[in-house]
């Protein structure tokens, strides 16, 4: 098992560009749709349970929520967007601050966009996807809550969404996951190894040693 990211602790919420903490290290963004599944999956991929705050309320996460991973590594929660109940203007400020991070933040080494596979690829993940086009920022797909599709049917879904993407002259890898049962979980903390610069996780007599994953 990928023992990695258990780790994982908070650091500091930022509420605006202005108390983004200081630039160190490298650190890895999960965006998406109010409700898509973001604080899920991070608590999923870091195996604690209430790591990131999760809600069946749709636009829980309301800041920037950073998580030190070790080594200067950062994983980002960012608050979702398209909760219809949210004022025009503070939508509007958070599309501001996305951009703003998108295309400024030197540590940003890619971003998991998160989709409920039952809804993927609305206009504001759209938008979102040329922000990230046009920022020059990775991204890597995750089609969330895939343990409420049939297989066949989950396994279409993912074949439509990267058909769409690539029509769209867009890149990005994308896999099933599933907070609930697991699915996708190694692929992702893969992904986030690589981009984050940890070298390849240890392998599985390591996971014997009582050591911590910063030894050696
Ligand atoms: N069945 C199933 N439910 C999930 C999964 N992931 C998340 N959920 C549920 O979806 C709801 C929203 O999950 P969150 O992780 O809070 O979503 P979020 O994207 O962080 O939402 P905001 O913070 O509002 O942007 C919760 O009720 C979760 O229990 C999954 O993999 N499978
Ligand atoms: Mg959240």
């Amino acid at each position: 098992m990928h023992k990695r990211y258990q780790n994982a602790r908070f650091v500091t919420s930022a509420a605006s560009v202005a108390s983004l903490p200081p630039e160190t290290g490298a650190e890895v963004a999960f965006a998406g749709r109010s409700n898509a599944g973001k604080s899920s999956a991070l608590n999923r991929i870091c195996h604690q349970k209430a790591l990131a705050r999760t809600s069946k309320t749709p636009g829980r996460t309301q800041q920037i929520n950073f998580f030190d991973v070790g080594e200067g590594r950062h994983l980002v929660d960012l608050p979702g967007y398209g909760y219809a109940r949210v004022e025009k203007s503070r939508q509007r400020q958070w599309g501001a601050f996305l951009q703003h991070y998108l295309l400024e933040r030197g540590a940003l080494r890619g971003l998991i966009l998160l989709m409920d596979i039952r809804h993927p690829l609305t206009p504001l993940d759209e938008q979102l996807l040329n922000l990230c086009r046009e920022a020059g920022v990775p991204v890597h797909v995750l089609l969330t809550k895939s343990d409420k599709l049939k297989r066949g049917q989950a396994t279409t879904a993912r074949r439509e969404v990267k058909k769409r993407l690539e029509a769209e002259g867009l890149h990005a890898e994308v896999q099933l996951f599933s907070a609930l049962n697991g699915e996708g979980l190694e692929a992702v903390q893969a992904r986030l190894d690589d981009w984050l610069g940890f070298g390849p996780p240890a392998g599985a007599d390591a996971a014997a040693e009582t050591s911590g994953p910063e030894a050696g």
